[in-house]
């Protein structure tokens, strides 16, 4: 799938400069209401087909309890974000220089007591994520409802995110980072960029 522009909401230039000066950003109101409504029912009618995130290759980790569905060509409306995220690539790479070539990406649903404990996306680098970007995809979210990402920015400050509906939360992919325990259903599309390099 090709996108040919990405959204007139999205300020690409604040994006570059807030990820050069801190290692994230943040787009919000990312999407029109009726694709953010088309993406909701894609991945509600699909949760029944998401799997523990913590349990790869038969290996249990203790520190996410999320549950998670990798994006197919069937899930067409994700793929239309995820042909969005390499748009975004493209301008990415112009500006830094990144060398991203591929966008990897899975809906992810943590349910009222699910976390994703302390961790970074490309630990030493061992693999090839260079920036990691999360869309929170529920229909509404209150601050009192946990599920915040709190995340170390490149200067070493730490930031607690909210996951507001129809945001976009960008990050290089060494950063740590955490998703501290949902009291609500709480869902969203995590995606990689990728250089498509790992020696691994
Ligand atoms: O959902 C989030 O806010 C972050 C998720 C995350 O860190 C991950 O899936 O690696
Ligand atoms: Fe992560």
């Amino acid at each position: 799938m090709l996108v040919s522009k990405l959204p007139a909401s999205w300020n690409i230039d604040q994006v570059l400069d807030d990820l050069d000066q801190h290692g994230f950003a943040l787009i919000d109101h990312a999407y029109p209401a009726d694709y953010v409504t088309n993406l909701v029912n894609e991945c509600t009618t699909h949760l029944n087909q998401f799997r523990e995130a913590a349990i790869q290759n038969g290996v249990v980790s203790k520190i996410r309890s999320d549950h998670i569905l990798w994006i197919h060509p069937e899930l067409a409306v994700a793929q239309h974000h995820v042909a969005t995220l390499s748009l975004l690539s493209e301008q990415l790479n112009q500006a830094f220089y990144l060398g991203i070539r591929e966008v990897e990406a899975h809906f992810a649903c943590y349910h009222a007591g699910e976390f994703y404990a302390l961790h970074r996306d490309n630990p030493q680098q061992k693999n090839d994520r260079v920036v990691s970007t999360v869309y929170y995809l529920h229909e509404q979210w209150q601050d009192d409802w946990g599920g915040q990402l709190r995340l170390q920015d490149k200067n070493g400050e730490w930031h607690i995110i909210q996951p507001q509906p129809n945001r976009i939360a960008l990050f290089q992919s060494d950063l740590l980072h955490e998703v501290i325990e949902a009291k609500q259903q709480r869902l969203s599309i995590t995606a990689w960029l990728r250089s498509g390099n790992s020696i691994w």
